[in-house]
C-alpha cells in the first residue's frame, strides 16, 4: 500500500479533495478487514488507527527523506531545508504578505536559483523572462470553482480555449475600442474629484482616505467598461456596504497564497459553502449581466464583444467577474501608490504639476489620452510606481524535455517563477538608488550619465501569452486619474502621517493590501472651477 501511495504521490500532482477521499476510503477498507479478522475484531477501531497512523507517518517520512535526498531532480538547487520538504513552508510565508522580501533575501544568500518548495524554483535572472513566453500556468491557476469553464486568468482546461477567449477580449483594447471608453473615463474621473471633496467635508478630521476613493472610482469605471454604462454599483456615490471592492481582492490573494499548495485550494473548494461576500457579489453580477442583456449599451462594452462572439450567459458572468477584479483592483492600487510616492516626494509632485500645467493651461478642460501619453514625467511616475509596487510571483511550469537557463538544466514539470521584485530593484537593471522612488530615471537624460533603466525587466504586466490584456487601458486610466488629481488639487499629508510606516505596511499577495489608510488633505487649487464641467 505504501509503495502504491508513493507511486501516486510522486508521479503527478494529486488533487487535495481526492486525496482526502482516498485516505478515508483506505481507512474504511482497513477497518472492514480488521472487523472480519478473528484476532482484531474486538479492538478493530484502535488497531486500524494505529496501523493507519504508522502508514501515514511512513508515507510522510519517506517523502520528506526523498525530497531532501541527492536523488531528487532538484537536489542541486540550494534553498532552506523546510522548503524542500513541504510546500506549506512557502504557503505560510506567502500568507504574511511580504514573500518578495523573503525571496530577495534568499537570492542574496543562495544565488540566482533558489528551491523554495519541493518542486518550485525562484529565479533571479533576466534570462528567466523569455521562459514565460513558452510556459503553461502552474497548478496554482487550476480552476478553483465547482463548475467547469474556461475563462481567462485560470489554467485553460483545453489547449487553445484561452487564446480564443483572449482574442474576443482584445477588441476592447484596440484603438477604436479604447477610444469609445474615453468619454466615460473623463466623466468618472471628474466624479472622483467631487467624491474626494465630499468625503473630506464629511470626515471628522477633514481628511480623505485616498486609497478608498481610488478603489471606488476604479470599480465604478471598470463596471462601466464591462456593462456599457448600464450598471448600478456606483460605489463613489453609495459607498461599498457589501465590500464588493475587496471581495475579489481576497479571492486573488487566496489563489496567490494558498495556491502555492494547490491541494489546500482544492480541499477548500470542495466544501459545500461559498463565503457570503462572494455569494453576494456573484448574485449582483448575475443580476447586472441579465439587466445589461436587455439593454442597448451606450458604447461597445466588454459584454458586447462577448455577445458578438456568441459566448453563453454563464461564461459571460464568469468573464465579467474576472474583468471586475482584474480591471479595477490593480488600477486602484497603482494609482494610490503613485500618489503616495508623489506626496512623500514633494519635489516630484511639484515637477509633475509644472509638466501638467504647461500641457493643459485650462485645468478643467478635457485630457486627451494621446496628450497624456506624451508627458514623460507622468509616465515616469507611473512606471516607477509599477516598478516598486508590483513584486508579483507568477508561477509557470517547465514543459516536457525540461529547459536550459543560464547553463543550468531545469527538469520538466518543475514550477518556476521570476523573482520580479529582486529584478525590479536590482542595481544591475536600475541604477542609481534602485530602492528609491526616482521617476526621472525613466526620462531620456535619466539620473545622470551612469543611469541604467532596463525597461525589459519590468514585469508588472508579465510576459507571453498570459500577459495582462488590459495594459493599454491601465496606462490610460492611471495617467488620467493622476493628471486630473494633480491639476485639480493642492494635496498634502497630515503632519502625523508616518511615511515609512505606510510603506512598511504594504503587503503583496498578487493584489496589494495597504495596512494603513492614505489620509490626505485636498484643497481645490485657486481658479479651478469644475462645477461648470460636472454633469
Ligand atoms: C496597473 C494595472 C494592472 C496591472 C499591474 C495588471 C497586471 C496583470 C498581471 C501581472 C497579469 C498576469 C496574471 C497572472 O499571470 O497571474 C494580468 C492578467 C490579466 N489582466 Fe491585468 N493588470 C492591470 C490592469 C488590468 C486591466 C485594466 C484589465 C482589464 C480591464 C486587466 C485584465 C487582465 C486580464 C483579463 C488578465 C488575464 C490575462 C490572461 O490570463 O491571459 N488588467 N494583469
Amino acid at each position: 500500500m505504501l509503495q502504491a501511495s508513493w507511486a501516486i504521490v510522486h508521479q503527478r500532482p494529486v488533487r487535495g479533495d481526492w486525496a482526502v477521499l482516498l485516505l478515508l476510503a483506505g481507512f474504511a477498507v482497513q477497518y472492514c478487514l480488521a472487523l472480519s479478522s478473528e484476532e482484531l475484531r474486538h479492538h478493530a477501531l484502535s488497531a486500524s488507527i494505529v496501523l493507519y497512523r504508522t502508514y501515514l507517518l511512513s508515507l510522510c517520512g519517506t517523502t520528506a527523506l526523498y525530497r531532501l535526498s541527492p536523488w531528487h531532480p532538484l537536489a542541486s538547487y540550494p534553498g532552506p531545508w523546510q522548503a524542500r520538504v513541504t510546500s506549506l513552508w512557502l504557503t505560510c510565508r506567502s500568507l504574511r504578505g511580504q514573500r518578495y522580501l523573503l525571496l530577495d533575501n534568499l537570492h542574496r544568500r543562495y544565488g540566482p536559483f533558489v528551491r523554495i518548495g519541493p518542486n518550485i524554483l525562484s529565479i533571479n535572472s533576466a534570462s528567466a523572462i523569455p521562459l514565460y513566453v513558452g510556459m503553461e500556468k502552474s497548478e496554482t491557476y487550476r480552476r478553483h470553482m465547482r463548475s467547469p469553464g474556461f475563462e481567462l486568468f485560470f489554467k485553460p482546461a483545453v489547449t487553445g480555449q484561452h487564446r480564443e477567449r483572449k482574442r474576443i477580449w482584445a477588441g476592447l483594447f484596440t484603438a477604436n475600442g479604447l477610444s469609445q471608453l474615453m468619454p466615460n473615463l473623463e466623466r468618472r474621473t471628474l466624479e472622483l474629484m467631487q467624491c474626494m471633496e465630499r468625503r473630506q467635508s464629511q470626515s471628522e478630521r477633514g481628511l480623505v482616505d485616498v486609497k478608498e476613493v481610488f478603489s471606488h472610482w476604479a470599480f465604478d469605471y471598470t463596471t462601466d467598461v464591462i456593462f456599457g454604462g448600464c450598471n448600478q454599483f456606483e460605489l463613489m456615490k453609495k459607498g461599498d456596504p457589501c465590500g464588493l471592492a475587496v471581495t475579489g481582492k481576497i479571492a486573488f490573494a487566496a489563489i496567490d497564497t494558498l495556491g502555492t499548495s494547490p491541494w489546500i485550494m482544492e480541499l477548500l473548494w470542495s466544501l459545500p459553502v461559498t463565503p457570503k461576500r462572494a455569494d453576494t457579489m456573484l448574485s449582483l453580477i448575475g443580476e447586472t449581466v441579465q439587466k445589461r442583456l436587455r439593454l442597448r449599451p451606450e458604447f461597445d462594452d466588454l459584454v458586447s464583444y462577448l455577445l458578438h462572439a456568441s459566448v453563453d450567459d454563464e461564461d459571460i458572468e464568469r468573464d465579467v467577474y474576472i474583468a471586475i477584479v482584474g480591471g479595477s483592483d490593480n488600477i486602484a492600487v497603482m494609482t494610490t501608490l503613485a500618489l503616495y510616492f508623489l506626496l512623500a516626494h514633494p519635489d516630484y509632485y511639484q515637477r509633475l504639476r509644472e509638466e501638467l500645467d504647461a500641457a493643459f493651461p485650462d485645468p478643467t478642460g478635457s485630457l486627451p489620452a494621446n496628450d497624456l501619453a506624451a508627458l514623460s514625467l507622468l509616465n515616469g511616475v507611473i512606471n516607477e510606481a509599477l516598478r516598486l509596487g508590483t513584486p508579483f510571483f507568477l508561477p509557470r511550469i517547465v514543459p516536457k524535455g525540461g529547459a536550459l537557463l543560464d547553463n543550468r538544466f531545469i527538469p520538466e514539470d518543475t514550477i518556476v517563477a521570476l523573482a520580479a521584485y529582486s529584478q525590479q530593484l536590482s542595481a544591475d537593471n536600475f541604477f542609481p538608488e534602485p530602492a528609491e522612488f526616482h521617476p526621472a530615471r525613466w526620462l531620456p537624460d535619466g539620473l545622470g550619465p551612469h543611469t541604467k533603466t532596463d525597461k525589459t525587466v519590468l514585469a508588472s504586466f508579465t510576459f507571453g501569452p498570459y500577459a495582462c490584456i488590459g495594459k493599454p487601458l491601465a496606462y490610460r486610466e492611471m495617467r488620467h486619474a493622476l493628471a486630473r488629481t494633480v491639476l485639480t488639487f493642492d494635496m498634502s499629508l497630515p503632519p502625523e502621517f508616518d511615511v515609512p510606516a505606510f510603506r512598511a505596511g504594504i503587503l503583496n499577495m498578487h493584489t496589494t493590501f495597504f495596512t494603513h489608510k492614505l489620509l490626505v488633505k485636498v484643497a481645490r487649487r485657486p481658479g479651478v472651477k469644475l462645477e461648470s464641467v460636472y454633469c
